[in-house]
């Protein structure tokens, strides 16, 4: 009989020490020591060390030629590598010099995850040290187009891949995984990726993107990160025909085989995982990003990127640009463009940090929000065909087909893209903005930056260089009229690191509503009067996202313990200190 804690990981036999693998006797037996097992083969194990050829070729381990003369002798790497010892200093200087050499972002890309799989300090030391320069490749926009083109670059996989045909043996699927002490999962079914539609399997460059910003940004270990991707197949024509495609060849499967499938996956995680693991949901079409929100939100820690992680960010950068516009919240007047996860997402909790504020009901502060869908106004008169989750924003009023006149009706402060088409930011629509406000307040958030509802340069040249804006891709700085206006990037990137990270060192097992207030106030906190002067209303990630994300983090867990979701006991006295004292750092380690 197999004893399940020797386990295959590249090719070579390894033991897996974690609690939860057993040899068939009761719960954490690793040794054989109960009676359930005194009839079966028990192995006599002991540590095995990576070393020599093979420890070169371990990515969390290896570094490259920055092994010192002491660890070549010690760990049999005399001959593996080439005299020269060097510093990772010098690794760094070496790989980005060669990473500016590409022109095409594409090829960043790739030579970055190549570089994951080889040497993962190395890779996390240089998303760090420069994520200004590298989230656009390992990140929106980059990453879009590399899902668009994932079955063709396709060489090693990355997370795990949980299909149809892996129905039934979920829990053996997430038993092959190397790692067992796992923390965050980032999920998607590949349906609604960025703005770019249904990529099917073809996702999972989006959870391992995320995943990586989860260490880089937020401190997650990478060890305990797990980039997820369920196949149920896609309704994309053309990935459906391409021969280089990854994924199950057919339509994908809804309604009860879908859910059986994510609830054998949900029941699956929480078994093999426990209580505390954090499963965010990324890039779900609409209807199943609710729904899977609304079934679990009450029985496992689970979080939607996409509802909740855009509705933080963008909270904050409206209550930070009041600084420039003056008046609370609820003195302004909103408009959406696009009513699905994040439009819907972003104005309920608006409403909720506006009914806290003026202790209004959340019925009264929703009437200071409009929404505008493919089909126009949400009003009242639609009520009866609008999808569950835009019912609550149908308001009284006449019938608006259009955002140009909706924006003329209205006449908002803040205009907000969340409509995943770009370019719908007319010269009309900003000219009108800018007709009834000194300051038009303008996100565009749809990503990638082809689904960007307006550039920043057409929000600054339509308003005269009035407007305030963000987008959810990056935009460089705009020259206007001899001044330079500086973008924001409105992205939910702020927020989930930080936010998760904060969930995982408290031990939170259940999210809640005041967690995401407390990440967004974390997250305006930050913006300091000189980024003010610049217009920004986020501060830039250049200026130390992780400090950021240590405040975030240190907000949520305080929340977390005060409303006593909070494992981790006793609850530690600084919170910021020990956030960051938990960080992952990517600085090589000394070998004995
Ligand atoms: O990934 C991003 O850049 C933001 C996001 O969640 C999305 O657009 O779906
Ligand atoms: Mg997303």
């Amino acid at each position: 009989m197999e004893n399940i804690f020797k386990e295959k990981r590249g090719g070579e036999t390894v033991l897996d020490l974690s609690p939860k693998a057993t040899v068939g006797g009761g719960v954490e037996d690793v040794y054989g020591e109960d009676r359930a097992t005194e009839d079966q083969l028990v192995t006599p194990w002991t540590f095995s060390v990576a070393s020599g050829y093979s420890l070169l070729r371990d990515p969390h381990h290896n570094k490259g030629l920055a092994f010192t003369e002491k660890e070549r002798d010690s760990h049999y790497l005399r001959g593996l590598l080439p005299p020269v010892v060097s510093s990772q200093e010098l690794q760094e200087k070496k790989v980005l010099h060669g990473l500016r050499q590409y022109d095409v972002p594409l090829h960043k890309y790739e030579s970055l995850m190549e570089l994951e799989e080889r040497n993962e300090r190395l890779f996390y030391k240089i998303l760090i040290d420069n994520v200004e320069e590298l989230l656009p490749i390992v990140y929106t926009p980059t990453v879009g187009e590399a899902c668009q083109k994932y079955g063709s670059l396709f060489k090693r996989p990355q997370g795990l891949y949980i299909s149809l045909k892996e129905k039934g043996k979920i829990l053996e699927v997430l038993r092959n995984w190397p790692e067992r002490a796992i923390q965050v999962i980032v999920v998607t079914d590949g349906e609604r990726i960025l703005g770019l539609g249904d990529l099917g399997c073809q996702g999972m460059g989006i959870p391992v993107g995320k995943l990586a910003l989860y260490t880089a940004l937020g401190g997650v270990r990478p060890s305990a990160c797990l980039p997820v991707t369920i196949d149920v197949g896609t309704n994309n024509e053309t990935l459906l025909k391409d021969e280089f495609y990854i994924g199950l060849r057919h339509k994908r499967a809804t309604g009860e085989e879908y859910y059986d499938l994510l609830h054998e996956f949900m029941s699956a995680v929480k078994q093999n995982y426990g209580e505390k693991v954090l499963v965010q949901f990324e890039d779900f079409a609409n209807h199943n990003a609710f729904e899977l929100l609304a079934r679990y939100g009450t029985t496992h820690l689970v979080f939607n990127d996409d509802i909740q992680g855009t509705a933080a960010v963008v909270l904050s950068g409206l209550v930070a640009s009041l600084k420039l516009l003056g008046g609370t919240l609820a003195d302004h007047t909103f408009l959406f463009f696009g009513a699905g996860e994040a439009g819907t997402g972003i104005a309920e909790l608006m409403a909720l940090e506006m009914s806290k504020q003026a202790n209004a009901s959340v019925e009264e502060t929703r009437k200071k929000i409009w929404l505008v869908d493919s089909k126009g106004l949400i009003v009242k008169s639609r009520l009866e065909s609008l999808q569950p989750f835009k019912k609550r924003w149908a308001h009284e009023h006449e019938p608006v087909k259009n955002l140009l006149d909706a924006v003329k009706a209205i006449k908002p402060t803040a205009l907000i893209g969340t409509s995943g088409v770009g370019r719908t930011f007319t010269k009309e629509v900003v000219e009108a903005m800018a007709s009834f406000n000194k300051r038009p307040l303008i996100m565009a958030l749809s990503n990638p930056t082809t689904q960007s509802e307006c550039t920043a340069e057409e929000a600054y040249t339509w308003s005269e260089g009035r407007a305030i804006f963000a987008s959810g891709s990056p935009f460089d700085p705009v020259k206007y009229n001899g001044k330079t206006l500086v973008p924001g990037q409105a992205n939910n990137a702020y927020i989930f690191p930080g936010f998760g990270f904060g969930l995982v060192i408290s031990g939170a097992i259940r999210v809640h509503d005041d967690m995401l207030l407390a990440a967004s106030e974390a997250l305006a906190g930050q913006v300091t009067q000189e980024h003010f002067d610049k217009g920004l209303i986020y501060p830039p990630f250049s200026s130390s996202i992780r400090k950021i994300s240590a405040h975030i983090a240190a907000k949520v867990a305080a929340k977390a313990y005060d409303l006593g979701l909070a494992t981790r006991l006793p609850r530690p006295a600084d919170l910021v200190k020990f956030a960051e004292s938990c960080m992952y750092t990517p600085n090589y380690r000394t070998y004995r």
